[in-house]
């Protein structure tokens, strides 16, 4: 019989199944009858191998070992001696799972790993409820390292940081121009001067700075946000409706906004070099906290690409958290601001006494948009960017740049174009709005009361599926005509704040176009979310509700 080559306790590199990725492991024993070392991994997992997959610490390269560590992650340390070896088919499918993930070998050298795989077998102690559980964890690293590989060989997240402050640029200057038709593309670019104005910053940075106060004053309810994967449960101050009392007074009290539309594009600068400077202290910060408080999908070890997609989910400075705060604050209520001093500006550049129409229905309709969500502010802790989503550029330029100065777009726009709205126009459009905002609301409400409490009274008649889960899916009410009627009501909506701009030009409708596009593409990737939490489950409630937003169409 050949002497064993490895003794208990030595310290080896051991080949992960079905990759051609070493880890250290600790040889724990060696069964003289299935040729096999039992060795363990440092996080745990303990594994039979063959001699051939083990290879001599000294002098072999760790790369790959500190850059993704065995995928498998499983507790198993306390395996029994006494215990005899057996396979399973749950944890050949977690092993398989693995080769999965590390393996990029061509087909034929794959299917030699996958037989290595399966001649490998794991701790015995692993239920097979606990490897399956793996399962999931492992599929989602190989999406996310899908995605980030696609964004690292695509243009992505580079094309992006560029495109969407470009974008807001570009919209700026185009509707300063007399006529904004896309004939007159490019729209001439002003000296690098005019971008700056120090008062500027000064106004944005007080303007964050008020909103700040008023955010953390001890008044309004305290909400629980919804169970985090550690199971905390955090705690938002959701006192948005205090909030706008404050600033509708701020603004009754003779302040001169037309200084809004005269320094839009500094303004819109200023508010940038906010974003910027937020997003790069949350990247840096995001260095330094535990893995349980990253995003899923902002955690590729791609700078860029983490820095642009947000990698802390929930970044709070003690209780202030700034995802909560800057997605409801300070952009939120600035774009009722500003859409405020367009209406000023409006009336100083017409010689009106009074807003036109469409300048009233723009503003009454967006300003309503905004309160409900402040008066149902709770709400928004069962969205998707504040359940999912990491903190990071996207959202911090989203909420402080790309909503106050590209959603304000339509009452810029009507400062110096003006569209006459007769009565019937007028009650036509009022009528689209408040149908798009009652799916809206009532949808939203629908959710957000169910996922708070499940067994609600109110919300017994609802049909549900169950979910392996533990949560269930709601598949009648407005939940059971689409499976996004929110997004439906949202577009609705949207319409509604477009018409009134008329249909000389495109541009008022940027955000009815933009926000087709965003809605489409946030319903695909809740759509594959939800197919990876619930599976079998969601593929019923897909069956069940066959249209994604619009009944019969889409
Ligand atoms: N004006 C703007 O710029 C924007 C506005 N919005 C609006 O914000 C609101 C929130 O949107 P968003 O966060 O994208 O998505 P949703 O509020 O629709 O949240 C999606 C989540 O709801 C849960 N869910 C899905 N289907 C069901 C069901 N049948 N029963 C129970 N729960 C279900 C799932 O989460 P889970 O199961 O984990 O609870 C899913 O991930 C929408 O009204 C949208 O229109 C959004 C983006 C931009
Ligand atoms: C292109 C780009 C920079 C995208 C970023 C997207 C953000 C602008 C939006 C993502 C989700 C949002 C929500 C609202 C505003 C826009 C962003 C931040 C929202 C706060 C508007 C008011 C609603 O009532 C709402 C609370 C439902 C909504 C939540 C989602």
């Amino acid at each position: 019989m050949p002497p064993v080559k490895y003794q208990r306790g030595d310290t080896v590199m051991g080949r992960w199944p079905g990759s051609s990725l070493y880890y250290e492991v600790k040889v724990l024993g060696f069964d003289a009858k299935s040729q096999l070392y039992t060795v363990i991994y440092k996080d745990g997992t303990e594994l039979e191998l063959k001699e051939q997959d083990i290879k001599s610490a000294s002098g072999f390269q760790t790369r790959s070992r500190s850059r993704s560590r065995s995928p498998g992650r499983r507790r198993s340390r306390s395996r029994s001696p006494g215990r005899t070896t057996r396979r399973s088919s749950s944890r050949t499918a977690a092993a398989v799972a693995a080769a999965a993930i590390t393996d990029s070998a061509p087909s034929s050298r794959r299917d030699t790993k996958l037989k290595d795989t399966v001649e490998v077998t794991l701790s015995p102690l692993v239920s097979a409820t606990a490897s399956l559980s793996v399962i999931p964890v492992l599929m989602k690293k190989l999406e996310i390292t899908m995605i980030a590989l696609y964004f690292f060989l695509s243009p992505g997240a580079y094309f992006w940081l560029l495109f969407l402050p470009a974008w807001v640029l570009f919209l700026i200057l185009q509707v300063n121009l007399v006529d904004p038709s896309l004939v007159n593309f490019p729209p001439p670019l002003p000296p690098l001067e005019a971008f700056w104005d120090a008062q500027a910053l000064g106004f944005v940075t007080l303007w964050i700075l008020f909103q700040a106060v008023l955010y953390v004053l001890p008044v309004g309810k305290v909400s629980e946000g919804m169970p985090l994967r550690s199971g905390e449960r955090l705690k938002y101050r959701t006192n948005g409706e205090a909030d706008a009392v404050a600033v509708a007074v701020m603004v009754h009290q003779d302040v001169d906004l037309t200084y809004i539309h005269s320094h839009f594009l500094q303004l819109a600068t200023a508010s940038f070099l906010i974003s910027v400077l937020l997003s790069i202290y949350l990247y840096v910060r995001s260095r330094y906290v535990g893995q349980e408080q990253l995003a899923l999908g902002g955690n590729s070890g791609n700078v860029i690409y983490d820095f642009f997609k947000g990698h802390e989910l929930n970044p709070r400075i003690q209780d202030f958290d700034l995802k909560f705060f800057c997605e409801m604050r300070p952009g939120l209520i600035g774009w009722c601001l500003i859409n405020f001093a367009m209406a000023i500006a409006e009336m100083k550049q017409q010689g009106l006494d009074t807003p036109s129409n469409s300048m009233i229905l723009v503003n009454l309709f967006q300003l309503l948009y905004v309160v409900d969500g402040l008066w149902n502010e709770e709400a928004i802790l069962t969205t998707m960017d504040l359940m999912h989503d990491g903190f990071g550029f996207m959202l911090a330029f989203g909420d402080l740049v790309w909503v106050p100065f590209t959603y304000t777009i339509q009452a810029y726009y009507l400062v110096s174009h003006p569209i006459p709205l007769s009565l019937p126009a007028v009650i036509a459009i009022v009528i689209l709005k408040i149908i798009g905002f009652y799916i809206f609301r009532k949808s939203n409400s629908e959710k957000n009361a169910f996922r708070r409490n499940p067994s609600d009274p109110k919300l017994s008649y609802l049909k549900t599926i169950h979910t392996a889960t533990g949560k269930s899916l709601l598949v009648s009410g407005w939940w059971g005509v689409v499976r996004h009627p929110n997004y439906l009501g949202d577009l609705i909506m949207a319409l509604a704040w477009s018409l009134p701009c008329g249909f000389s030009h495109l541009l008022p409708w940027y955000y009815m176009i933009f926000f087709i596009i965003l809605l489409v593409h946030r319903d695909s990737r809740d759509m594959s979310e939800c197919r990876r939490k619930y599976g079998s489950a969601w593929e019923e409630y897909c069956r069940t509700v066959r249209y994604r937003i619009i009944p019969h169409v889409y």
